[in-house]
């Protein structure tokens, strides 16, 4: 909470002009048992009538400027929350989006969107609601209770024999709300997972028929938040009715010893009504103070998660003498490269070299470490041992928006965005015009299936393409790669969904059209590999094989073999093995 602390300071005006707002509140409140007090003992008992009309224009003044004071504070102290909710959400995107590929290995979506939403918003509840009524009912604690003492020690005294045990009470039922707390928000986490796995991946179940399980599954996480709500219910059962016995019972001794006074005469009445009019203002900050410290509890449990993942450093980020290149040749360079995600090392002593503007192919078992060689070009992860150089720079220090933003990469993954398909290729360059769109598409091969949708290039995809195709996905994909212009171009099976037809069409574009961009080409068909400059062929995170298609087929290895199972019912001339890339 110290650290949001920190997101309310920088708005002291903010802070200081409802602070001023919510202390003139309280001293105008101080004045209303003290005119009662006058207008019991003088008017209504000393019968001076002089005083009514006064009196009663100071409580209507008094609470004229009460209700402007208060809207002053209510306004700009939401306004405050909702700039610290604007702040902390946009610090926790920034920094999430600095985050490296590695984080996102291990955090589900579900989790990060109630980072974003939910506990931002406790957050936020707790600034606009919980620390300003706590700090204000401390004070109308601590200012009523002195004014008490003024009045009758000895009543005070008694009237708040109950108190200690109301704050003991408050500080346990605190405790144990706040673990049941965070229990229910990371259970609320998993809920929200289950919910969003479950429709992101609805196609799924119902092609699985799955739809029982996985309604018994979120039945179960529903029937244990259910628990956890019950769980509170049971501390506020337990805690709440003691509290609320012992703030009515100080009214109780309050009425019996204080009429005691006024039947000895220490007392007025007057100054009895007036008595109880300022312990109440101590009895309404004592049953406040479980809800509060209740509402803090939680966006303290909330903060806490907020800033574990505000405390990640990222891993990747520019060194402070990162290098700046406005212009990358392309020429790229492994060097005894060795990778691993965890324990095992999944690139081992890779080793190659490429010209600016040659085109590379990796092929490869399943797992042997393709997807993962190509990601340490553009920094998603930092190898293990070794380097990777571009342009005869590690990789390490160049800066990573030089070295990003002249990069682009088809996903073995496609993911578009809820957009229309212009925008999701504009995605590769902001400043694309319609016809640089529309030539990324022709290039790709989609401009034939986008001109035949009724919206045509304003076509809305769902989240992931849904509503396409595979291979129409993976060539509106390909299309926001090749917009971007890059030097370095990285098709990470990125055409695997294409019939072999579509698939030389697109490859001879874009042999076309790269022409200086270094290219890495992650296939399985040898149709897409055989033009390359260089074939790199791996097997358990080493390349066991390289040269060019010629030269491999020479080897008799394992490419050859792979030839040979691709074509077996072909000869090159019938098939006619495409030209692609040459
Ligand atoms: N994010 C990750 N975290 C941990 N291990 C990973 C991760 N990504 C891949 N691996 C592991 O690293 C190894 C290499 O994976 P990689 O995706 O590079 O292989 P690939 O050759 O591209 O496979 P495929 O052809 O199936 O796409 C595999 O054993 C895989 O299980």
């Amino acid at each position: 909470m110290r650290r949001v602390l920190k997101y309310v300071l920088r708005y002291k005006l903010y802070v200081i002009v409802p602070s001023i707002a919510m202390v003139l509140a309280i001293a105008l409140d101080m004045f209303n048992p003290y005119l009662q007090e006058i207008i019991t003992d003088k008017v209504f008992i000393g019968g001076d009538k002089s005083l009514l009309w006064p009196i009663l224009w100071a409580f209507i003044a008094i609470t004229a400027v009460r209700t402007v004071l208060g809207y002053l504070r209510e306004y700009i102290f939401d306004v405050l929350s909702a700039k610290i909710s604007v702040d902390i959400k946009k610090d926790l995107f920034d920094h999430i989006q600095s985050l490296p590929f590695s984080f996102f290995d291990n955090m589900n979506t579900g989790e990060l969107m109630s980072r974003i939403g939910e506990d931002v918003d406790n957050v936020w509840r707790s600034v606009s609601f919980g620390i300003r009524l706590f700090i204000e009912n401390m004070i109308y604690f601590i200012t009523a209770s002195t004014i008490l003492f003024f009045i009758n020690w000895k009543l005070t005294l008694v009237s708040l024999l109950g108190m200690p045990i109301i704050g003991y009470l408050a500080l346990q039922f605190k405790k144990k709300i706040g673990i049941s707390y965070g229990k229910l928000s990371d259970q609320g986490v998993l809920m929200n997972t289950a919910a969003q796995e479950n429709i992101a991946g609805v196609r799924l179940v119902k092609a699985f028929a799955r739809e029982k399980y996985e309604i018994m599954k979120f039945l179960s996480l529903n029937n244990e938040n259910f628990e956890l709500r019950m769980e509170q219910n049971r501390i506020v059962a337990k805690y709440f009715p003691p509290i609320d016995f012992l703030t009515n019972f100080s009214i109780v001794i309050l009425v019996v010893f204080g009429g005691m006074l006024v039947i000895k005469s220490s007392l007025s009445i007057g100054e009895l009504v007036a008595f109880s009019g300022y312990i109440y203002m101590l009895i309404w900050p004592m049953r406040m103070l479980g809800f509060l410290t209740n509402l803090i509890a939680q966006s303290d449990a909330s903060a806490k998660k907020i800033m574990r993942i505000m405390d990640i450093v990222p891993s990747i980020k520019d060194s402070e003498d990162s290098i700046r290149i406005k212009e990358l040749k392309g020429n790229v360079e492994f060097k005894h490269v060795f990778f691993k995600y965890h324990d095992d090392m999944v690139l081992k002593d890779i080793n190659f070299k490429v010209s600016a503007g040659q085109t590379v192919a990796i092929m490869g078992t399943t797992g042997s470490g393709k997807s993962s060689l190509v990601n340490l070009i553009g920094r998603y992860y930092d190898v293990f041992d070794g380097a990777v150089y571009i342009d005869g720079h590690d990789v390490r220090s160049i800066n990573l928006h030089d070295l990003r933003s002249q990069m682009a990469v088809v996903q073995q993954d496609t993911f578009l965005f809820s957009e229309s398909i212009e925008e999701n290729v504009r995605f590769g360059k902001e400043d694309a015009s319609f016809e640089e769109v529309k030539e990324a598409l022709r290039l790709a091969c989609a401009d034939d299936f986008v001109e035949e949708f009724d919206d045509k290039y304003d076509t809305i995809v769902g989240e992931r393409g849904i509503g396409l195709s595979g291979g129409q996905k993976q060539r509106i994909s390909i299309a926001r790669a090749l917009i971007r212009d890059a030097k370095i171009l990285i098709l990470d099976d990125a055409t695997s969904a294409l019939d072999m037809d579509t698939e030389f069409r697109l490859l001879k574009n874009l042999s076309e059209r790269r022409k200086n961009a270094t290219t890495f080409i992650i296939a399985h068909r040898i149709s897409a590999v055989k033009n390359a400059d260089m074939i790199l062929y791996m097997e358990d995170g080493r390349i066991v094989e390289r040269g060019t298609h010629d030269e491999l087929l020479e080897k008799r290895g394992r490419y050859y073999e792979i030839y040979l199972e691709q074509f077996k019912d072909f000869s090159d001339e019938e098939y006619g093995i495409p030209d692609a890339l040459s």
